[in-house]
């Protein structure tokens, strides 16, 4: 139990109604999950208002009520605290409640369109080679140190941040590297944290659904660097158009990474290879297996990290060439009649051309690339034409199906994607809604020496439709698809 009191410690009140000397149990936001003396925070969401369910939250047992809007009528017993923004009273509150954990370790948050999984998670990999006791906040999964937590969102709500980070600092976790959407910025799950940096890996194209504006967009993920105090790090890709801009009203120390322009810290590709790549950082040189331009940036992203965060130069080198790929990112298995099949998250058009950019510079002879794909329901609409375009025109051979339909119909998504396929493409392009059908078609299409990129779900284990969701993992699918070909 906590004192109401100290856990609004910062919390700017317009207007107190009740007691606020008494204890409490826990916070929430959702009031299906209030219980005898809790705090209730209402908060006006994308599909309903938290202000409606104060009365339930109140029968469930909530000792206290922040909101925006006082109720016509208060209960007896019920504090209500009135504050202007509940997202940023609750990120204060739940900072305050969990005895503020990020100021007991290193937190690193990584934003950008593309690479934030895998800049963190190689990051975790290596402080953990390093010796380090070491947390993750990820789209795949958590780790406290080795525990493993189920992800539910790639920023998971300021409450379940602060849940976690207090468990890092019981088991002694010195540095969490942690993703930071920027639904997560603009809802202020990462509000009220200490960070002691922040990595911008890049820009593009990407839920336009939600933030209607690529400006408005990039001015979301800006307001992470806008937040840094001056003691932190902002370190940020000076390649992308846009890593100016996140500097640009930052306290922090200002660092840049680059493989074309000047920049604190510069790679260039010396060699590139299907099984890796080598680099040169700094003066020295780097083989890794990451494989790819754009894995060229997540690699000296980290380096540059590990660097600003005092790790010897050569130990780091030392230790990234040890680094494996992340899961379900350019995941690859070679079959018996040498086909290759690719598993990819690339769920942005950016991210699919620079897969297929990748892939079609390893290209030794006249092997086909085989891609199938799709776009996911519910999300960015504007993205279906433009990764139908790449697919098409990137590749030999086009296969559009689903990917998450949720409550879409797959068959209207294919259409949309198919807008975007030039008139000369068009005879490249198959769509085939069922993925697994999609999968064993590219398979069986697939001769010798082909590359079949099997793109957009990466880790995920399941296709969701209409909320329903249903074992399916890429990986495996085009695995025994390839084994059970009689060629
Ligand atoms: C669009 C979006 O971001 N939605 C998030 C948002 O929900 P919402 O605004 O729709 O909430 P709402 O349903 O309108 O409800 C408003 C409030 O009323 C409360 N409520 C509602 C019903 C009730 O009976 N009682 C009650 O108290 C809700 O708990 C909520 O606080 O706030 C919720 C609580 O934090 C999130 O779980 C939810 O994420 C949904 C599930 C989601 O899918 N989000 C995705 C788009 C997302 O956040 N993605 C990013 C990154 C993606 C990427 O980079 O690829 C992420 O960080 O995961
Ligand atoms: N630095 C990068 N630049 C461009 N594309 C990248 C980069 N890193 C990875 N990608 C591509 O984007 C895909 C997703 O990578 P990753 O999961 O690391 O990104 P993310 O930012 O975490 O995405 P999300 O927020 O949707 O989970 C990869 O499978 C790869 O195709």
């Amino acid at each position: 139990m906590k004192l109401l009191k100290d856990i609004l410690y910062g919390v700017s009140l317009s207007a107190v109604s009740g007691d606020t000397g008494v204890m409490v149990n826990q916070i929430h936001f959702d009031s299906r999950k209030v219980e005898m003396d809790d705090v209730f925070v209402a908060i006006r969401g994308t599909v309903t208002d938290g202000h409606e369910y104060i009365q339930k939250a109140i029968d469930l047992g909530a000792r206290a009520i922040v909101c925006e809007e006082l109720p016509e009528l208060v209960v007896n017993g019920v504090t209500y605290l009135q504050v202007n923004d509940c997202n940023s009273a609750l990120a204060v509150i739940a900072s305050n409640f969990y005895e503020n954990p990020s100021k007991n370790l290193k937190l690193i948050g990584v934003t950008g369109t593309n690479g934030k999984t895998t800049v963190t998670t190689l990051l975790y990999n290596l402080f953990k080679k390093a010796g380090f006791k070491v947390g993750l906040i990820s789209t795949i999964k958590v780790l406290v140190d080795d525990i493993v937590h189920k992800a539910t969102h790639t920023t998971p709500d300021v409450i379940t941040i602060n849940d976690y980070l207090s468990k890092m600092n019981d088991v002694g976790v010195e540095y969490c590297f942690m993703e930071v959407s920027s639904h997560g910025i603009h809802q202020k799950r990462a509000e009220g944290l200490y960070f002691e940096g922040a990595i911008f890996t890049n820009l593009s194209h990407d839920h336009l659904d939600y933030h209607k504006t690529f400006a408005e967009y990039r001015d979301t993920k800006k307001k992470l660097f806008d937040g840094l105090p001056k003691t932190a790090f902002a370190l940020v890709n000076i390649d992308d158009k846009n890593g100016p801009v996140m500097l640009q009203n930052t306290k922090a120390k200002k660092y840049t990474y680059a493989l074309k322009s000047f920049a604190d810290y510069r790679a260039q590709i010396l060699e590139k290879q299907f099984n890796g790549q080598l680099l040169k950082v700094d003066e020295n040189e780097l083989w890794s297996k990451l494989i790819g331009d754009f894995n060229a940036y997540n690699l000296l992203a980290i380096y540059a990290t590990a660097d600003i965060l005092g790790l010897e130069k050569m130990e780091i080198l030392r230790l990234m060439s040890e680094l494996e790929n992340v899961d379900g990112r350019f995941q690859y298995y070679i079959s018996k009649e040498r086909i290759t099949a690719i598993v990819d998250y690339a769920h942005t058009p950016d991210a699919l051309k620079n897969v297929l950019v990748t892939i079609n510079a390893l290209r030794t002879g006249n092997e086909n690339v085989i891609t199938v794909v799709g776009c996911g329901g519910d999300r960015d609409k504007s993205k279906r034409p433009v990764m139908g375009h790449i697919a098409s025109e990137m590749s030999d051979q086009a296969i559009f199906t689903s990917d998450n339909p949720r409550t879409e119909s797959p068959k209207t998504i294919i259409e949309e994607m198919e807008t975007g396929v030039e008139p000369q493409n068009t005879r490249k392009v198959l769509s085939i809604e069922n993925r697994r059908q999609a999968i064993n078609t590219a398979c069986k299409l697939a001769m010798a020496n082909d590359i079949i990129l099997v793109a957009g779900k990466g880790h995920e284990t399941y296709q969701e439709t209409n909320g329903v969701r249903v074992d399916f993992d890429d990986f495996k699918e085009v695995k025994e698809a390839l084994k059970s070909l009689k060629k």
